[in-house]
């Protein structure tokens, strides 16, 4: 599951256990009731880091849910991805800085999780950021990419990432502008991120006007987390959501 700390100016948001952290419903749905209540509690100054306990940041969907609810596996997929596309607009939109510290794994959902934050920093000796979708044969909804395309700016590194779905450690992330920073161990990348958040905070900005400007930035992403998959004819999940 997941806890939300106060320490001083930042909010400490935590994918608690030693589990994958799989985003099923209770999990998408306690992270973005996290998100509310920094959302009300954040003052003038505050900012957000996201981290977790164990070997994985998050693994991505929990398909052993999705196959739990009988053969065809495309409504509780589906279920998911409008869940962690509603928790990514809350992420944008959000009027405080937002850091993940990346101290495990985080894969397909779990790396749109970590990349959707303003920042990454990230463990470098254990750990991949990596989309796995094309390793395991699912494709991806329109709004993953637009994820991607806001966030790597290159297109080289999007095609390693989305094309030959690479498993990106810390420092290879760097350079290719994916992560602000790579750390030894998850101890120091945690500690990294609160330094983060504390030169943010001290800067003493406007919240709104930092949430205001954030979703200027990305506005082309927020249109596309507008628009729902579910219409779409998304033929090629049936067939692939039903092998799953
Ligand atoms: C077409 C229309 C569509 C419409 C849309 C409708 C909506 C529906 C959408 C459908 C869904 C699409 C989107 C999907 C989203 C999802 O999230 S699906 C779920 C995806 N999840 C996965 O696929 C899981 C992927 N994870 C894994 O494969 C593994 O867990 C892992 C991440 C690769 C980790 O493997 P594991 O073996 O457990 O790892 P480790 O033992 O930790 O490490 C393996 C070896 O690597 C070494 N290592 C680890 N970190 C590092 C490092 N930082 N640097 C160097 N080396 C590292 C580690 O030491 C191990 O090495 P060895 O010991 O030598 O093996």
């Amino acid at each position: 599951m997941c806890n939300l700390e106060k320490r001083g100016n930042l909010f400490i948001l935590t994918l608690t256990g030693s589990d994958e952290h799989r985003l099923n419903p209770t999990l998408l749905d306690a992270i973005q009731s996290a998100l509310h209540r920094v959302r009300s509690e954040s003052s003038a100054s505050s900012a957000l880091i996201t981290t977790a306990h164990g070997k994985f940041f998050s693994n991505g969907y929990d398909l052993d849910w999705a196959k739990s609810g009988g053969q065809d596996t495309k409504p509780r997929l589906q279920l998911m991805s409008s869940k962690l596309r509603s928790l990514v607009k809350d992420l944008i939109s959000l009027p405080l800085p937002t850091i993940a510290a990346v101290t495990g794994h985080a894969s397909a959902g779990g790396m749109i999780l970590a990349v959707s934050h303003d920042y990454v920093v990230m463990r470098r000796d254990r750990g991949f950021l990596y989309m796995s979708e094309l390793d395991i044969g699912l494709p991806i909804p329109a709004w993953f990419t637009a994820v991607i395309g806001a966030k790597i700016g290159s297109p080289a590194a999007r095609r390693s990432v989305l094309l030959r779905s690479a498993k990106l450690a810390a420092d290879a992330a760097a350079k290719w502008g994916i992560v602000e920073s790579a750390h030894d161990g998850a101890e120091e990348t945690v500690r990294a991120a609160v330094r983060l958040g504390e030169e943010l905070v001290g800067r003493k900005w406007d919240g709104h006007v930092y949430g205001q400007i954030r979703m200027e930035m990305f506005s082309d992403l927020l249109r596309a987390l507008d628009f729902d998959e579910t219409v779409g004819d998304s033929k090629l999940l049936n067939n692939v959501a039903s092998r799953l």
